[in-house]
């Protein structure tokens, strides 16, 4: 139930080993991209970059990317700082959430619900966009944009060339 309404969600669980086990089709086929590493593993930390490039690289940007830090009970043995985390999500514009996923039900499944209504939002703000790139008004306006732009660029090349 995701606020008083039910959803089904299918969810593929994956595995990383550079690319090998990660298809195209997998991130055709998904609304939104949840990548876990665990808080006392810096390795798992590590590889996040590689996968969000690859996701960029395949133009996954548009779908929703998640971020989740597992194991936040083991705080005495945590390697990667809150700092390392948010910047990273900044710079590739992820959502950021901490969980136990052996202490707290209520923070796997905040993150959950929070993944899905943004995912829901993306949706809406895809379809409308669609919509709107298939409407033939909008889609003469931008036409006559783009040819006024032309325009200003060729009159401004002829200037610079006779200059
Ligand atoms: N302390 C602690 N242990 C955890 C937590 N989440 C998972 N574990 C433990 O970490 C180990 C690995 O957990 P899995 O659920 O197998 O992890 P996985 O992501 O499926 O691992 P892969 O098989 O590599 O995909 C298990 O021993 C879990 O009990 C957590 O939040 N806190």
């Amino acid at each position: 139930m995701i606020d008083g309404k039910p959803l089904s969600i299918h969810i593929l669980d994956t595995a990383w080993k550079a690319g090998a086990c990660m298809k195209d089709e997998y991130l055709l086929w998904a609304d939104g991209v949840i990548l876990v590493y665990s808080m006392v593993d810096k390795s798992s930390f590590d590889k996040l970059r590689e996968i969000v490039e690859w996701i960029f690289a395949k133009k996954g940007e548009e779908k929703v990317i998640a971020v989740i830090g597992n194991k936040s009970d083991l705080i005495h043995r945590k390697q990667v700082s809150d700092t390392e985390a948010t910047q990273f999500c900044a710079e590739y514009n992820c959502l950021s959430f901490d969980t136990s996923a052996s202490d707290s039900y209520t923070d796997v499944s905040n993150a959950f619900n929070t993944i899905i209504r943004e995912i829901k939002l993306n949706n809406k703000k895809r379809e409308k966009l669609n919509k709107l790139m298939h409407n033939p008004s909008v889609l003469a306006k931008l036409q006559i944009r783009q040819s006024l732009k032309n325009l200003a660029e060729m009159k401004w090349r002829s200037r610079t060339s006779t200059m």
